[in-house]
């Protein structure tokens, strides 16, 4: 008997399968025969009816050529409004304050240029040392472009453990020194959760604008960015929504702050009325669809469509509990069957703090990763020991699970990584 009632057999792998009310998603998806797919948080898979919306775009162009843009199957002026009306449950918009458009980085940009407005004293950005880089990346060049360092200008608070963040140690750091908060809802190393409410809540206490980067959250559990008053919100729509390699992002404005000029602007933050006019003088679109910038990427967006079809059928909160299910499971089989050899679950164990993957320790981390693919499991690695791996609520099963545990074991108990370096490839 493992902890939380599960047990450590593969015959209650397969009872879990039987039991579980999301199993038929499975057969939506491009899964490779042989080979266990772990790294949903990194490049979702493909699913037929994403695959189909991709062919339907392009059969549009292929009928309709520039009359695509309002015929078709799936318009393509109306495309990133429409998906954006779709995507708004998932983060829990309205569907004007919903938009695909971009990419994490690009709209990270668009919403700090339109939002961070130093003012005397308030003039530096908030952010933390466990971000993904292109974050603090894009948040230094901005306070750049604004005349200041980013060394004094941009705000890290600091991890206690490497790992996690302390709320108290974030609120602590909103000081009247801050003009604008850029945090990750779900932490992409640990997979914590940070508290979104109880953040925006203090940061609204002293006058602060705060934002979330949702890449390692939409998809794979609710979100309620209006109800808590977040201010913006951006993401990707590659991982738990695996709407494609490189695929446009999507972003949430509160409606509290539309009407504002976008700090990045372009003929398609225009309200859709007033664009063909073509004048010089922008009229923005009174919604999230003022964040755009130019002309939509079509065909990185269609896979989309067809993607969001599921995520509709399945219900996102069906999701986050079979993902909750799922990790939990994923966590107690290690802990029972991997004890005494050298891993360590770096990702907090409570429901409302842990996101959709298991971030794994070891200090062979890298070459036990170069193993798993050997023996046909894709997780993925990150620097400078963490196995990450993802059972997704739409097209992992449990026997999946229970069969990575076992090649896990059979790896460290063969020492079948020693013939691999413990050093990572180009792309980890
Ligand atoms: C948390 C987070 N932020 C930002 C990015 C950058 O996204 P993109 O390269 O799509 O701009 C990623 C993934 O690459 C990410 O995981
Ligand atoms: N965006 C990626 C890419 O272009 C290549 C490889 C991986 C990615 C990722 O999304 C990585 C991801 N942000 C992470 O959490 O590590």
């Amino acid at each position: 008997m493992l902890l939380n009632n599960f047990q450590a057999t593969l015959e209650y792998a397969k009872e879990l399968d039987k039991e579980d009310s999301l199993k038929h998603f499975r057969e939506e998806f491009y899964l490779k025969p042989g080979s266990i797919y772990m790294d949903g948080n990194s490049l979702g898979l493909l699913s037929k009816r994403a695959e189909r919306t991709l062919l339907e775009s392009l059969e549009d162009w292929k009928e309709y050529g520039i009359d695509g843009w309002t015929q078709g199957n799936h318009p393509w002026f109306f495309m990133a409004d429409e998906l954006g009306k779709k995507l708004a449950p998932l983060v829990g918009g309205s569907a004007e304050e919903v938009i695909v458009t971009g990419s994490t980085t690009v709209n990270l940009h668009q919403l700090v240029s339109t939002f961070y407005k130093p003012d005397g004293i308030r003039s530096k950005i908030l952010a933390d040392e466990l971000t993904f880089p292109s974050d603090i990346y894009a948040l230094q060049s901005q306070v750049r472009i604004h005349g200041f360092d980013p060394d004094t200008h941009l705000i890290r608070v600091k991890s206690r453990d490497g790992r996690f963040l302390e709320e108290d140690d974030i609120i602590a750091a909103m000081t009247d020194e801050i003009a604008l908060i850029v945090l990750p809802t779900v932490l992409y190393r640990s997979g914590q959760i940070l508290d979104i409410k109880r953040l925006t809540d203090e940061a609204h206490k002293r006058g602060i604008l705060i934002g979330f980067d949702g890449c390692h959250s939409v998809g794979s559990m609710p979100h309620s960015f209006s109800e808590w008053d977040v201010d913006f919100a951006f993401w990707c729509n590659y991982k738990h929504l695996n709407g494609g390699p490189g695929g446009v992002g999507g972003l949430f404005v509160n409606r509290k702050l539309f009407g504002k000029m976008p700090g990045l602007a372009g003929w398609f933050s225009s309200n859709k009325e007033k664009q063909f006019d073509m004048e010089h003088t922008l009229t923005p679109a009174h919604s999230a669809g003022a964040f755009q910038i130019g002309t939509p990427h079509v065909l990185s967006a269609a896979p989309l469509i067809g993607s969001l079809e599921i995520f509709t059928e399945a219900g996102i909160e069906n999701i986050r509990q079979k993902s909750l299910k799922i990790n939990q499971y994923l966590m107690d089989l290690i802990d029972n069957e991997l004890a005494d050899m050298g891993f360590v679950i770096g990702t907090p164990r409570e429901d409302a703090r842990r996101g959709g993957h298991v971030s794994l320790e070891h200090k062979e981390a890298a070459r036990i990763c170069k193993s798993l693919k050997e023996n046909g499991i894709i997780p993925d690695f990150r620097a400078p020991n963490i196995i990450r791996l993802a059972p997704v609520a739409l097209y992992t099963s449990y026997e999946d699970v229970w069969e990575v545990v076992q090649i896990l074991k059979k790896i460290i108990i063969e020492k079948q990584y020693e013939k691999f370096k413990n050093e990572r490839e180009v792309v980890a």
